[in-house]
């Protein structure tokens, strides 16, 4: 299991801020070409992404490069020079179907074969932005063994369903379900979308726990100020740890009656149970928030 909770984006054209993006601690950085890049900066920003990606050992920060469409006058460019820098990710922005993962794929491959790349060794991540790509959702998760996830792009995806996001967030339940459950369909990550308002600490928080009860494994972000408030609603509480070492002692406990169930503080404890038990435990440990398990028991 791999930590995706914050994936930090950063505008390709400012050298300011896509050097130091790593610095943070988010648990990826993804330099834009997209959206956040005027039309008159596409090639420094290529440019600059490029250089920073050979140049600066960023750790073990996952690095990701959100590059433009096949329908746009950039996106081929963008494969030719991004491939070679070696990011761990490409992210597609708008994707619809799965040809559109397949045809990034297929210009991916042939630029790891002229670059003596080893084949499959640039992950792709899609974006999904619009109605049709929300229904298409598991295909799109389905396409590419080169697939690590798929993100919800929904300031895109509600000026296409012409509407406007809501700090509730009413708009987006269908959306976040769609792409929420063509992931785990596919055993994929599952990140959902920016919360643009940097100044509502709090809307953000509750959008963090709403996402995070809906089973997402994280969220694009898009200033260093969000880190913190998504790592910590992530990371599991002490009594949720507590309770999950609770839950596997006491499993234990049955399984030595040849029992696979048995009550806890009179709830039942059995197979599902348990398996979130253990995932709480690694996530606790990932986090670093585990503590001497003698402690518990
Ligand atoms: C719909 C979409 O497509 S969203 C995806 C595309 N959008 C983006 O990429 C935007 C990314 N974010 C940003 O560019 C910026 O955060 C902005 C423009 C939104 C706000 O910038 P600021 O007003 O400077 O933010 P703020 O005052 O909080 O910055 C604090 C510090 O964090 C740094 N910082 C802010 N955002 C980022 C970032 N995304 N990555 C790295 N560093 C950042 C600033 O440089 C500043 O550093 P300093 O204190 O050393 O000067
Ligand atoms: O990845 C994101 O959430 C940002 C984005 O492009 C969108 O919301 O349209
Ligand atoms: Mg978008």
């Amino acid at each position: 299991m791999k930590l995706r909770r914050t994936m930090l984006y950063a505008p390709g054209h400012n050298p300011a801020l896509i050097k130091d993006a790593y610095i943070y601690g988010s648990d990826a950085v993804m330099f834009d070409l997209e959206d956040a890049v005027s039309l008159h900066e596409k090639d420094t920003a290529r440019l600059l992404v490029y250089h920073v990606l050979k140049t600066i050992d960023m750790g073990t920060t996952e690095t990701v490069v959100r590059i433009n469409g096949l329908d746009t006058p950039y996106g081929r460019e963008d494969i030719r020079a991004i491939v070679r820098a070696q990011p761990n990710v490409i992210r597609i922005p708008k994707t619809e179907t799965a040809q559109d993962v397949q045809d990034i794929e297929e210009l991916v491959e042939a630029e790891e074969r002229a670059a003596g790349i080893p084949i499959g060794t640039t992950k792709l991540m899609a974006a999904i932005e619009s109605p049709i790509g929300v229904l298409q959702a598991y295909q799109i998760a389905k396409a590419s063994e080169r697939l690590i996830g798929i993100a919800l792009g929904a300031e895109d995806y509600a000026t296409n369903l012409k509407t406007t996001r809501s700090k509730e967030g009413t708009e987006l339940m269908f959306a976040r379900g769609m792409v929420l459950n063509a992931a785990r369909a596919a055993g994929i990550y599952a990140l959902d979308t920016v919360f643009s308002d940097l100044n509502d600490e709090e809307g953000f928080r509750r959008e963090v726990q709403l996402i995070k009860q809906l089973g997402f494994d994280g969220k694009s972000i898009i200033s260093p100020r969000q880190i913190a408030i998504v790592h910590e609603v992530f990371a599991p509480t002490e009594q949720e740890i507590i309770y999950a070492q609770r839950v596997l002692y006491a499993i234990e406990e049955a399984e030595k009656r040849k029992s696979g169930v048995i009550a806890l503080d009179g709830r039942m404890i059995d197979k599902p149970i348990v398996d979130r038990a253990y995932r709480t435990l690694e996530l606790a440990r990932m986090s670093g928030g585990l503590f001497d398990e003698e402690e518990a028991a």
